[in-house]
């Protein structure tokens, strides 16, 4: 479980996040919505604790993280999060199968760890027998599925989404959004900062990110009138 309370955060000297306060729970999809520029990046930034806030608290599994260090938050990384984030956070000049498996070869240079479950990875997201090819061939959304092939593998507790399905055609499309929804299933605590309607109405719990502030999440059945992005 996390929860946020009135968290806001400055970039420069634009203040981005004004008092955001949100619940994500285990077995829960978690929607970031609202227009572009909102803030739906950054406040899933903070909530992985990528990004520091300036006002606000932050509690993960009601452990207070708000001044969390880099040594602590490192270690939250490692044993709780998987992060599908814009950029992919790919190695273009590594394999598919070392870059399914970074995470947990963080420090070596070949592949380590489970190799079945490496390729189970990738069959799941539709890149099956591709581990020997080099990442930085494939395509924006091949790459995309690779970044969730990765967080497949590493089987973390809570996931950080961030536009899952943009650059996806509709069979992927929903290929990805059942999978996200599995992952919940499983217990997971699942956000995702999104646009995506369908995505959107596969979620649980939806956040307008700058409108939010004391209402906090949502059931799926409340939010006919609130809106999507
Ligand atoms: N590193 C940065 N430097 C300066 N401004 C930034 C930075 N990161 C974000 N911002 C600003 O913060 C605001 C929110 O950005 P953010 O990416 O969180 O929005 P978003 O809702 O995810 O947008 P989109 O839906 O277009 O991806 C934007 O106005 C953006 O310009």
């Amino acid at each position: 479980m996390i929860e946020a309370h009135g968290i806001s955060v400055t970039i420069g000297s634009r203040p981005v996040l004004h008092g955001e306060t949100v619940r994500c729970t285990p077995g829960k999809m978690t929607a970031l919505v609202g227009p572009s520029g909102c803030g739906k990046t950054t406040l899933l930034h903070c909530l992985g604790l990528l990004l520091p806030i300036d006002r606000g608290s932050m509690s993960i599994n009601g452990k207070n993280v708000t001044g969390y260090n880099t040594a602590e938050r490192r270690r939250f990384w490692r044993d709780y999060a998987a992060f599908v984030l814009q950029d992919y956070g790919i190695m273009d000049e590594e394999s598919v199968a070392f870059n399914v498996t970074l995470q947990a070869s963080l420090f070596g240079r070949r592949v380590t760890g489970d190799l079945e479950r490496m390729r189970q990875a990738l069959a799941k997201t539709g890149l099956k027998g591709r581990e020997n090819e080099l990442a930085g061939r494939l395509s924006g959304g091949e790459k995309q599925r690779l970044a969730l092939a990765r967080a497949i593998y590493k089987d973390a507790s809570i996931l950080f989404v961030d536009e899952p399905t943009a650059s996806l055609d509709p069979a992927n499309r929903r290929k990805v959004i059942d999978l996200f929804a599995d992952f919940a299933k499983q217990g997971r605590t699942v956000i995702i900062s999104t646009h995506d309607a369908e995505m959107i109405d596969a979620c649980d719990r939806k956040h307008r990110v700058g409108l939010d502030n004391s209402a906090t999440d949502m059931p799926k059945s409340d939010q006919t009138n609130q809106g999507g992005s």
